[in-house]
């Protein structure tokens, strides 16, 4: 029996704690997912990530915490969490020698169903997840997709109300990635609760209701992409040449600016407002500089995610700490920020 209703959280972590030897992993983690959502945990490699997932789904146990999923505490009747969840890891379940249906029938197996159910949730879940074609071919011709879809589809036989993911679309394509997407909305949109783990930036940023950067065992940020975008000041102007003299010249002059050599293009941390925009502008026009192309970015996750998660720079060379010299001109913070 699920002690959850429609408004109670699904999934309630309070201080999260575990280690490996003396390596602390989590350190106190508190994460609450209303039913029916999805939340994404977002973090750089080794954030752990999956140890959060792994301890959730009742696979490892925690060293501290209060821990409930579905409403039922994860120490005391890990038995069912089991029940009332769905895993699919970063390391797919699906047995590449025996095939789409089968795999799917050892499944139904595992959940007790009668043969019959079986046969008929496997075929209905085979269509929805676009495996019908394939079912009969051994697992281990499938593309990446269509493995990754065969092993959600393997996840939803026992009809669970909770699903991790960890990594889902880790090596797909973006056609596959997007067809991931829609299954996952789909599953919401059923009442489904999705605990999401990905590195991609963008996919939490398309799925998520609510999203927490975990780095250093803590969560370093949450709340939906739009607040954690609000969080860091990740807008910027790009200025890009095509002569190099040209940039050279920006690239001493701007010394609030982050350089790319390759690129020849230049990034201004700005606000995107027209107030900082005209200052950019008659700056160039001042200083006698043409670039050949000036676009404005707002934040995105990907700003917020490198301010927020030590040790992960943008590829670019960042110089804001240059001394700057008294007769060049200096873009201050106040009219280029
Ligand atoms: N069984 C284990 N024994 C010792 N250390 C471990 C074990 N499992 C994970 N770790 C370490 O714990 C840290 C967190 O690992 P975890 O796999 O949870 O990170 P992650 O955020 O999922 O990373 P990734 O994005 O690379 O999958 C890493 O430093 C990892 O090396």
């Amino acid at each position: 029996m699920t002690t959850t209703t429609p408004h109670s959280p699904a999934i309630v972590a309070n201080g999260l704690r575990k280690a490996y030897g003396d390596k602390l992993v989590l350190d106190g983690i508190d994460v609450s997912v209303p039913a029916g959502t999805i939340f994404s945990l977002l973090g750089p490699n080794g954030a752990g990530k999956t140890t959060a997932v792994k301890i959730l789904s009742t696979l490892i146990s925690a060293d501290g915490g209060e821990l409930r999923v579905g409403g039922h505490d994860v120490a005391v009747d890990p038995q069912a969490v089991r029940a009332a969840i769905g895993v699919t890891g970063q390391f797919s379940a699906v047995d590449g020698l025996i095939t789409g249906e089968e795999n799917m029938l050892l499944m139904a197996d595992l959940h007790h169903l009668s043969k019959r159910e079986g046969r008929r949730v496997a075929a209905q879940l085979l269509e929805r997840f676009d495996l019908v074609d394939a079912a009969r071919k051994p697992a281990q011709s499938y593309s990446g997709g269509m493995k990754r879809r065969l092993d959600l589809a393997m996840t939803l036989v026992g009809n669970p109300r909770i699903i991790f993911l960890d990594e889902p679309t880790t090596g797909l394509d973006p056609r596959s990635r997007h067809n991931m997407w829609g299954i996952i909305r789909e599953l919401v949109s059923d009442g489904v609760t999705v605990f999401l783990t990905t590195q991609y930036l963008e996919e939490a940023d398309e799925l998520a209701h609510h999203i927490a950067v975990l780095n250093d065992g803590k969560i370093a940020a949450e709340g939906t992409a739009d607040e954690l975008k609000r969080l860091i000041p990740g807008g910027h102007v790009r200025l890009r040449f095509s002569d190099p003299a040209a940039y050279r010249t920006a690239a001493e002059a701007l010394r609030e600016a982050s350089t790319d050599d390759e690129a020849l293009s230049l990034r201004i941390p700005s606000d995107g407002s027209q107030r900082e925009l005209r200052a950019v502008l008659d700056w160039l026009d001042t200083a006698g500089i043409e670039a050949d192309e000036l676009t404005v970015h707002t934040p995105d996750l990907d700003d917020v995610f490198f301010a927020l998660t030590s040790g992960s720079g943008r590829p670019t060379t960042h110089r804001s700490n240059r001394p700057n010299q008294s007769n060049q001109p200096h873009q201050s913070k106040e009219n280029v920020r």
